[in-house]
């Protein structure tokens, strides 16, 4: 094979970095981009032509070759017309035939060892070493249980990665992720798509959040998760549309990773339509309980997300208040990502009140196990007919519960977190002060009712800062907290933006503004103004959308200027100091005008519901059931409010037992499995700490001429050397980088690099390792006792090469892996007399000159040798295979049982759906059956 580089359509190149992909076509050519089909992985890419990684295949005489229709053929002569080529071949009737290269098979392999081995074109032995090295690791990561969650700069949290742990693994996850606020769903979602991209099980993600949390996510993805998201709003379109005025680009297709904000998306129906065709594999929705189904305008957030939510398979919603809406918007959510387990608002309200029993009866399952006669009728009561397959399965208190669970509870879709049942959050101080209502709120009456709530509506500013005690109070706390920060929360922005500019220019106090009235741009300025420890402003004064998803925990000062209507919004405003990170007791100052409406909330929220101590997972529930005697209660000031107080206590108390014994104990049950969650995080440690990378990197480092420093503890400094070729590490700046393989030092010093396995530098070196021929053939000489000198070995390493279409996600069961063979001229096999590492002890280098001079001698013998282990490789092969089918048959006949399950409670669950899963068993044994162990590199061993 040769390499040339002019593009012709019908050509075939084959992709340097991706030889998976087979050979591919040329079928596509502008003046800056060349366009391929991978039939054999049934993919299209297009690469910007100047540095595309492609080689052109062109057989030479004497190669082997196959026509699509898989005949096989041998070279005898090349014609090149119009820059495409044409095979003379010789059939096995020894007719010669014209074979133009478009009818080439796409199921192809490239880089020969063999071929490279006899030609004499070896690596060196290092080289050998480290393919050896990568597609062992490789095999070890894809099949271990930390793959995907190796190197996120976080801590690990147990019940964070009990649900990434879960829910990463799945094919086309659609899931709502409402741990309660500040436990970490931006980190859960993180650490899921960075498992989906790492397996491959999701490429192209678009992240929809609320306006003001768009730079957040951004940066909180960058930095922990090493993945660089794009934002698309309406000032990116403008700009393609400018640049580009003939066939404008759509701007979701620019970039794998996209950022949009949700009123991007309502506030342009073109974005929204070019969002919906950029064709995506997950979609992830941040405070998702904004989505409500009842506004069913085209532009509407429900509608916007439920349009992307039906073309992308994969769907994570996010939000800590599910039930902030009520739980008809829970129940539409739930309905969005699951059509099937959730079609019917009225059977799901049934089923809520049957969780206790669900709950009771799991925990019967663990104790005596499935198959108790006395739980018999009462499982088959839930669960049917499918009971006898799951009792049979290998786990069958798994199987059972896990089905209960999703059929009966909200198992499969939802994972909620509570502060109960994780440790280690701060405690909350109370600080209530009953302030005198002014003359101009009471002769108003803008002190009652819901109004009241934000008294100071209705009042020309000037009247209400110099009227309202509330503001002198904010004036003298700020003053008395010596220089600590403090988080102002209001309602409304006009409020926010008036008592900033007081606090600014009347008191003195280094403060900012964040509210909707700002641009995204002024909003993160002042968001990081307050962050600054120096010289960063003492007070931010947000208005409501502060109160949702920022991170303010460097802060412990609440200020709750006014209190909001319902109990969740409370929680989430508490939320923005009561999140993981935060070290010190939290202190909620909460001024409040006596004898207002404000006060009653006051009692209601603290005597009612104790919702300012602690979560109050029973306060939405509780105020929707009583919200019109609620905000009556706001309104008459005749009424005492102390029977509504007690009223709502009753509530709260009985709600409480109930979820206590229901749903947050079937939620529980779901979200955090500690045993699970710690075994996966000594997978990921382990890993992360493996001294097999630092021998790695050194080895690589040493190959391709990087230079390293010692830089401090558990750091290095890693450049570019005078005559490096940077090979896998282009991206390396000339002044280097500072890097660790340490987490726990990356996770306090952001400024370092964090290498892990997963890390795109060492990704990328893998896959320079695996996917180019660089050392595949290698020749050593071996001094050990007890083998003549002048013996031949033959050191051989196999790959399994099975190309597929991505979404056949393959590798889920039959894993990436390689198996090493060292065999003798007669067939035996030495490969655990002589292991791999001990070999390379043993072994040194042989000069290039002398490796050729012995060539023609040992060829023969090596023939053999090659011919001896393909054998051990194809009785090998079926061994693989037998367990790809089974494991592939378990996972996709689950889903066909599920949906079977589904069905018999649900008639909308669609025969096709079922026919999918069908269909892509019989793809998956069909490209299982195909499946090939490819040799993939050769190390000629001599004895000396
Ligand atoms: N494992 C972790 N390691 C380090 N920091 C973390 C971890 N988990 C969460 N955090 C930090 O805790 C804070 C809260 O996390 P996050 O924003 O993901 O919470 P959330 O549940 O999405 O909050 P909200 O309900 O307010 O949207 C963030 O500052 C985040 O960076």
């Amino acid at each position: 094979m040769e390499v040339d580089l002019e593009f012709v359509v019908g050509q075939r190149w084959v992709s340097q970095s991706d030889a998976a992909l087979g050979l591919g076509i040329v079928t596509g050519i502008d003046d800056r981009r060349v366009t391929l089909g991978f039939p054999a992985a049934d993919e299209e890419r297009t690469y910007a032509m100047e540095n595309a990684p492609l080689a052109r295949i062109r057989y030479q005489p004497g190669d082997a070759i196959r026509t699509f229709d898989d005949e096989p053929l041998t070279v005898r002569a090349v014609e090149e017309v119009d820059g495409l080529l044409v095979y003379h071949a010789e059939d096995q009737g020894g007719d010669i035939r014209e074979v133009p290269e478009v009818r080439l098979t796409s199921h192809v392999r490239f880089t020969d060892p063999r071929q490279r081995l006899f030609a004499g074109r070896f690596d060196r032995n290092a080289a050998f070493r480290l393919r050896v090295a990568a597609r062992d690791h490789e095999a070890r990561l894809q099949a271990s249980p930390a793959r995907g969650l190796i190197g996120a700069r976080t801590q690990h949290l147990t019940h964070q990665l009990s649900i990434a742990g879960d829910v990463a693994r799945r094919y086309a996850p659609r899931v709502l992720l409402a741990d309660e606020v500040g436990l970490g769903k931006t980190i859960e979602a993180g650490l899921i798509l960075h498992a989906q991209r790492a397996t491959g099980l999701a490429s192209r993600i678009l992240i929809v959040v609320p306006e003001p949390l768009v730079n957040q996510w951004l940066v909180e993805m960058l930095r922990r998760f090493q993945m660089a998201f794009s934002i698309v709003d309406s000032a990116a379109q403008a700009e393609l549309a400018e640049a580009e005025e003939e066939a404008p680009e759509n701007p979701f297709e620019q970039s794998q990773l996209v950022i949009c904000s949700l009123d991007t998306l309502t506030n342009s129906a073109r974005l929204r339509d070019e969002a919906g065709q950029a064709g995506w594999d997950l979609l992830v929705v941040d405070e998702a309980h904004h989505l409500d189904a009842s506004d069913e305008r085209d532009d509407a957030p429900y509608s916007v997300v439920s349009g992307l939510a039906e073309r992308i398979r994969g769907v994570l919603l996010l939000t800590a208040t599910p039930e902030q809406a009520g739980v008809a918007g829970h129940f539409d959510r739930l309905r969005l990502l699951d059509p099937d387990r959730f079609s019917d608002r009225a059977r799901f309200e049934r089923e809520q009140g049957q969780y206790a029993e669900i709950n009771e009866l799991i925990e019967a399952v663990a104790s005596t196990g499935p198959d108790h006669p006395d739980l018999t009728p009462r499982l088959r009561h839930w669960l049917g007919d499918s009971l006898d397959a799951l009792v049979a399965e290998d786990d069958p208190v798994q199987a059972v519960s896990d089905a209960l669970l999703d059929r009966h509870g909200t198992g499969r879709v939802l994972f909620r977190n509570t502060r109960a049942s994780v440790s280690g959050f701060p405690e909350r101080r109370l600080h209530p002060l009953a302030l005198d209502c002014p003359s101009l709120y009471r002769d108003s009456g803008s002190h009652r009712g819901e109004a009241g709530l934000t008294p100071e509506a209705g009042h020309a500013e000037t009247d209400w800062l110099s009227e309202d005690p509330r503001v002198a109070w904010l004036e003298r706390t700020l003053a008395g907290l010596k220089g600590e920060k403090a988080l102002v929360i209001c309602a409304r922005a006009e409020t926010a933006e008036a008592l900033e500019r007081y606090l600014q220019l009347q008191a003195g106090v280094r403060s900012a503004a964040f509210h909707e009235g700002l641009s995204l741009v002024e909003r993160d300025r002042a968001a990081a103004y307050f962050a600054d420890t120096e010289q960063g402003a003492r007070a931010l004064i947000c208005s409501e959308i502060g109160s949702e998803g920022r991170n303010f925990q460097f802060a412990r000062h609440l200020i709750l200027f006014d209190l909001p209507v319902t109990p969740d919004r409370l929680e989430q405003r508490i939320g923005r100091l009561d999140r993981i990170g935060q070290g010190d007791t939290i202190d909620i100052h909460i001024p409040y005008l006596a004898d207002s409406s404000q006060a009653i909330q006051y009692g209601l929220f603290n005597d009612g519901l104790d919702a300012f101590a602690r979560p109050c997972p029973a306060g939405m529930p509780v105020f929707e059931r009583v919200q019109s005697d609620w905000l009556s209660a706001l309104d008459d000031p005749s009424r005492s409010p102390d029977a509504m107080v007690r009223t709502v206590r009753e509530q709260c108390d009985a709600m409480r037992q109930a979820l206590e014994a229901g749903r947050d104990a079937l939620l529980e049950r779901n979200a955090c499995r500690p045993e699970r969650a710690r075994s996966l995080i000594e997978a990921i440690e382990t890993e992360e700490q493996s001294p097999e990378l630092h021998a790695f990197l050194a080895e690589a480092f040493d190959i391709f001429g990087v230079e390293t420093d010692y830089h401090g503890p558990h750091s290095e400094v890693v450049k570019p050397g005078d005559h490096s070729p940077l090979g896998p590490f282009p991206e390396l700046p000339d002044d280097g980088l500072t890097m660790t393989l340490d987490r726990a030092t990356a996770v306090e010093r952001e400024d370092l690099t964090f290498l892990s396995w997963e890390h795109p530098m060492i990704q990328a070196l893998m896959e320079h390792m695996t996917a180019t021929e660089l050392g595949n053939a290698a020749f050593v000489t071996l001094s050990v006792k007890g083998l003549q000198p002048g013996t031949v070995l033959l050191e051989t390493l196999f790959r399994l090469h099975c190309p597929a279409p991505a979404d056949l996600q393959l590798p889920l069961s039959l894993p990436v892996t390689s198996r090493r063979w060292l065999v003798d001229v007669n067939g035996r096999d030495l490969s655990s007399v002589l292991p791999h590492d001990r070999l390379n002890n043993l072994s040194r280098n042989l000069r290039r000159k002398t490796a050729q001079e012995a060539l023609p001698q040992v060829r023969p013998g090596v023939e053999t040798m090659i011919d001896h282990a393909e054998g051990f490789a194809a009785s090998e092969l079926t061994v693989i295979q037998d367990e790809a089918r089974q494991r592939l048959e378990q996972q996709l006949g689950g889903e066909v049982a599920r949906l079977k399950a589904l069905q018999g409670i649900n008639p909308a669950v669609r025969q096709s759906e079922i026919d999918f899963f069908e269909s892509r068993l019989a793809a998956g044994q069909e490209a299982i059956d195909r499946a090939e162990l490819v040799l993939d590199g050769l190390r000629v061993v001599i004895t000396a």
